[in-house]
């Protein structure tokens, strides 16, 4: 019988994800070695702190603070530090060094993938990041290579589990922001710093990656419109409620074609209505879902844990099985291919549904006022909503006035609003909010 090989794998990072891969790598061993017809063997774990708590017991000559010596001496490498210095280097330095790498780190690639995939190539080796994206659920390898004989025109992703979480955890128990925030970083699915969660900047780099592989064009950080959950209110919460709408953060890159022919991709993160009935309004908790559209496919949804420090971990192991695999049996290195070069378009070219919440005086031929004015700016209403407050001790009558517009062009509805906001009749705009799915 031929001897096994035995491939020497660097994990960089024991944090949330790395720890799980640790555990699974020395649990699984005689698994992944069937799997990949090679040992995959620990050779060490790089830290900052070599005497921080660890979620999992692992031997302790693992560890080390030394990353580059680690890394120079691996088949393998895996990078789940986060952040941009030193994973940048670190991974650059693996893959001169011949080793194929895995990482999770999107704000990474998101930057400066052009940069990575090229060295990729140049040296022959795998660069894989399947856990990059909504955590355990198989997206990118879907998306290149089973989709690669189609032509995909919208995507559009639920790609942040901890704001979901927020999002879902207001929704259904009425929690405050901080609170939910807080027992999302407890449950480990929060970036280290949570502000690229809620912000949006961790869905606007999955967004930037999905829009790049759906797309085979290069698309970075800068390309992606992007507006985070902060400006979120309970109230735009209770309203959306009301009006059978919930309210999600959407990553959604999609292809626009102009009457000319011509047009791009909008590359767009924001907190978006959808109706309670759509399947991704289902998608509760961290839990991350990817709804595709295809010229031939049609319409595809994955779903599944998007954030988590073991779900996580399933995807990196997937990744490395594969580069393990590849290593074995000597091929080359792929990434993603970039034949597309189609433009990225500003926010003002694509066109949704809005939902906008009045408060107006309770008046004769307001209502006239108003849908006037969305008919100027050619803003065309869907549904319209009325209900009366009567304040009995003041006497004061006001109206709540819910307005779900057809698709419009950002540029349209913002006039719009301006207008709006201008007519004497109006006491406040409560909330402008996009929709999908209507
Ligand atoms: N958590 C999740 O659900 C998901 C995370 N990801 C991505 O995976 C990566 C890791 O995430 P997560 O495990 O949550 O992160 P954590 O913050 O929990 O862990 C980071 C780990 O990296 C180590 N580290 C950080 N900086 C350095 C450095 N300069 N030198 C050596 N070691 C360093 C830390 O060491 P020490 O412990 O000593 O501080 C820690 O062990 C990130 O890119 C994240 O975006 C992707 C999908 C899901
Ligand atoms: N912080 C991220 C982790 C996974 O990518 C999230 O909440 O989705």
């Amino acid at each position: 019988m031929s001897e096994v090989r035995t491939l020497k794998v660097a994990l960089l990072g024991c944090g949330n994800v790395g720890a799980q891969v640790a555990r699974i790598l020395l649990d699984d061993a005689d698994a992944l070695a069937a799997r990949t017809g090679a040992r995959l063997q620990l050779s060490g774990i790089a830290v900052r702190n070599l005497d921080s708590e660890r979620d999992v017991e692992l031997p302790r000559e693992l560890f080390t603070t030394d990353a580059d010596t680690l890394v120079k001496d691996a088949d393998l490498v895996i990078e789940l530090m986060g952040g941009i210095e030193p994973a940048r280097s670190l991974i650059l330095t693996a893959m001169q060094n011949g080793a194929c790498v895995v990482t999770g780190n999107k704000a990474l690639l998101a930057q400066d993938g052009p940069t990575l995939y090229e060295e990729a190539d140049k040296a022959g080796v795998q660069l894989s990041y399947e856990a990059a994206v909504a955590g355990a659920i198989p997206i990118l390898r879907p998306i290149r290579d089973s989709l690669s004989g189609d032509r995909i025109t919208r995507v559009l992703g639920i790609v942040n589990g901890t704001t979901n979480f927020i999002l879902d955890q207001m929704d259904s128990t009425g929690a405050q922001f901080a609170d939910a925030l807080a027992e999302a970083q407890r449950l480990g699915y929060a970036e280290a710093d949570p502000t690229a969660d809620v912000e949006g900047h961790d869905a606007a780099a999955k967004a930037a990656i999905l829009a790049s592989l759906s797309f085979h064009t290069r698309f970075a950080l800068e390309d992606v419109y992007c507006e985070g959950i902060t400006k979120v209110s309970a109230a735009d919460i209770a309203a959306a409620k009301d009006a059978g709408f919930v309210i999600k953060l959407l990553a959604i890159a999609e292809k626009i074609t102009n009457a000319n022919g011509d047009g791009g991709i909008s590359v767009r993160v924001h907190p978006t209505l959808l109706p309670r009935e759509h399947p991704l309004a289902a998608v509760r908790g961290a839990f991350n879902a990817v709804f595709i559209e295809a010229e031939n496919a049609g319409e595809l949804m994955f779903y599944g844990q998007g954030a988590g420090g073991t779900p996580t971990a399933s995807a990196v192991l997937g990744d490395l099985v594969s580069a393990a695999r590849r290593v074995v049996l000597g091929g080359p290195g792929r990434t993603e291919t970039t034949t597309g070069y189609v433009p990225a378009l500003s926010i003002d070219a694509s066109t949704t549904s809005y939902y906008i919440g009045l408060d107006v005086a309770d008046q004769a031929g307001v209502l006239a006022r108003i849908t006037h004015i969305f008919a100027e700016h050619g803003v065309s209403i869907e549904i319209m909503r009325q209900t009366i407050h009567r304040d009995a001790a003041s006497k004061v009558e006001s109206a709540e006035l819910k307005i779900v517009t057809h698709r419009a062009s950002e540029a349209a509805l913002a006039a719009t609003v301006e207008a709006v906001k201008g007519l004497d009749v109006i006491n406040s705009v409560t909330s402008v909010l996009r929709v999908e799915g209507v």
